[in-house]
């Protein structure tokens, strides 16, 4: 499965927040989007899932433009990670982790035996099985994170785009889920990410894409991509970037600067005349 973006503009009703990003993804290939806090990497994302309008341009799935696939076949092929959000209902995790069977499912029918089990598979191979029955309104949000990624798992989809997967997961659940990536590609699934991680984009990413002031602005190797001077851009703080042991692999280590605090500014009321 292929998908492959073209000279695409989106946003959000007359406003345009990205245009000519031109991107395609390979079967088994990981793609790592980073930009800074609202570059439009959801609203990119959104626009890919069919979710918002394409403003200009092509999305194309498999050879076919993505406006051609009926909303039921297109989510048996790409299934969507959000960032974790408060739940409203308690649905247990299994429940909420079943409702990626839907788009499998013949209208009005029950999950049956076999969706239980790819859901339980898909929790299981996350380390969450022990809270398939708990409510999904009393985990935490690293453990939603978890849920909603075995949600897409067990929707059994080509391509897997996940919004900032690891942003609240803890150190060693980020480090599992970044595996899972990894053995995912292997299998053959496409994944596009997002993070704010350039060690997370170093680890896992075959190719890394930048979206910044409107435009994806590179796309190539991690080591390629991400240098001190497209971070500086991306960013505005100093990186070093240092390989391991001589090695392919990367680790980027950020340079803390002193901020000027002046009184009376930005950090608290001003001083009150005697
Ligand atoms: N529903 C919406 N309607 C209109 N504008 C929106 C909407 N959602 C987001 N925006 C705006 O679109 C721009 C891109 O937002 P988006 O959420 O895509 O950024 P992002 O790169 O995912 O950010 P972050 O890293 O903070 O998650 C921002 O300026 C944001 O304020």
């Amino acid at each position: 499965m292929t998908l492959d973006i073209k000279n695409l503009a989106f946003g959000y009703g007359g406003r345009t927040v990205g245009e000519n990003a031109s991107l395609s993804l390979e079967s088994g290939e990981v793609l790592a989007l980073l930009g800074p806090n609202g570059a439009g990497k959801t609203t990119l994302f959104k626009t890919v899932l069919g979710l918002l309008p394409v403003k200009a341009g092509d999305i194309i799935l498999d050879g076919r433009p993505l406006s051609a696939w009926s909303r039921r076949e297109r989510a048996r092929q790409i299934a969507y990670v959000p960032q974790a959000h408060a739940a409203l209902f308690p649905f247990t995790v299994l429940e909420v982790v079943l409702m990626g069977r839907a788009p499998h499912l013949a209208p009005f029918s029950s999950p049956g035996a076999r969706d239980r089990r790819i859901a339980m598979e898909a929790l299981g191979g996350l380390g969450m099985a022990h809270l398939a029955m708990r409510p999904y309104t009393e985990i935490s949000g690293g453990e939603r994170q978890m849920a909603l990624i075995a949600r897409a798992l067990t929707q059994e989809p080509a391509i897997l785009v996940m919004d900032e997967p690891t942003a609240n997961l803890d150190y060693g659940n980020q480090m599992r889920v970044l595996s899972h990536v990894r053995a995912l590609a292997a299998r053959g699934l496409s994944v596009v990410l997002s993070t704010h991680n350039p060690d997370h984009a170093f680890l896992v990413a075959d190719r890394v894409a930048l979206l910044h002031a409107s435009k994806l602005s590179a796309l190539g190797l991690p080591k390629d991509v991400l240098t001190p001077a497209s971070l500086k851009q991306l960013y505005d703080i100093d990186v070093v970037i240092g390989s391991i042991d001589g090695s392919d692999a990367r680790l980027c280590a950020p340079r803390l600067t002193t901020p000027s605090i002046r009184k009376g500014t930005d950090h608290g009321p001003p001083e009150r005349n005697p």
